[in-house]
């Protein structure tokens, strides 16, 4: 994907190092009202690129074509999503996916999650956005959160978007 969107040596290191990642480990619990919850409401990702080992129990889902369509589980098999910090800087080229969790009646589910994050402070330069820093990124989500109780996303950083 560097090589794709011609991203110098320097740049993918700022992108995407090896050091700015978290690994999450999730257990989501039964729930015989499956269809009144959600395990985890529809998001996107801050990451750069997200890797999900999920079990054989099933519940991812991602928005696709206006619909939501189930991840199955493939055994030995890893999902990649690509997350807002990837769209900002594919020029929207690549989008971030939108996705969710459903709750499963008879079983619990394990899913070993990692993020990779750019460095905090690396410059994201991109035609579609203003400049930001990760780090200012990180601090805007978490404050409309706070504000409005939804993340707003890259929609705030958007040249010619004044919402
Ligand atoms: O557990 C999963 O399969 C996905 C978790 C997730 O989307 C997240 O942590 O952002
Ligand atoms: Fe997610």
């Amino acid at each position: 994907m560097a090589a794709d969107l011609k991203l110098d040596a320097g740049l993918s290191a700022s992108y995407l190092n090896e050091h700015d990642g978290t690994f999450r480990i999730y257990r989501y619990p039964k729930c015989a009202r499956a269809d009144d919850y959600f395990a985890m409401e529809a998001h996107t990702d801050s990451s750069v690129l997200s890797i999900v080992n999920q079990d054989d129990v099933g519940g991812l889902q991602v928005l696709r074509g206006g619909g939501w369509s189930c991840v199955e589980p493939i055994a030995d098999t890893l999902i990649v999503n690509l997350g807002d910090i990837m769209q900002a800087i594919s020029d929207d080229q690549y989008k971030s996916v939108e996705h969710r969790v459903r709750v499963n009646r008879s079983k619990e589910r394990i899913s070993l999650c990692y993020f990779g994050f750019p460095m905090e402070d690396g410059v994201i330069s991109s035609s579609r956005y203003r400049e930001f820093t990760y780090r200012e990124f990180k601090e805007q989500v978490q404050e409309d959160i706070k504000l409005s109780g939804a993340k707003v996303g890259l929609r705030r950083f958007r040249v010619n978007d004044e919402s």
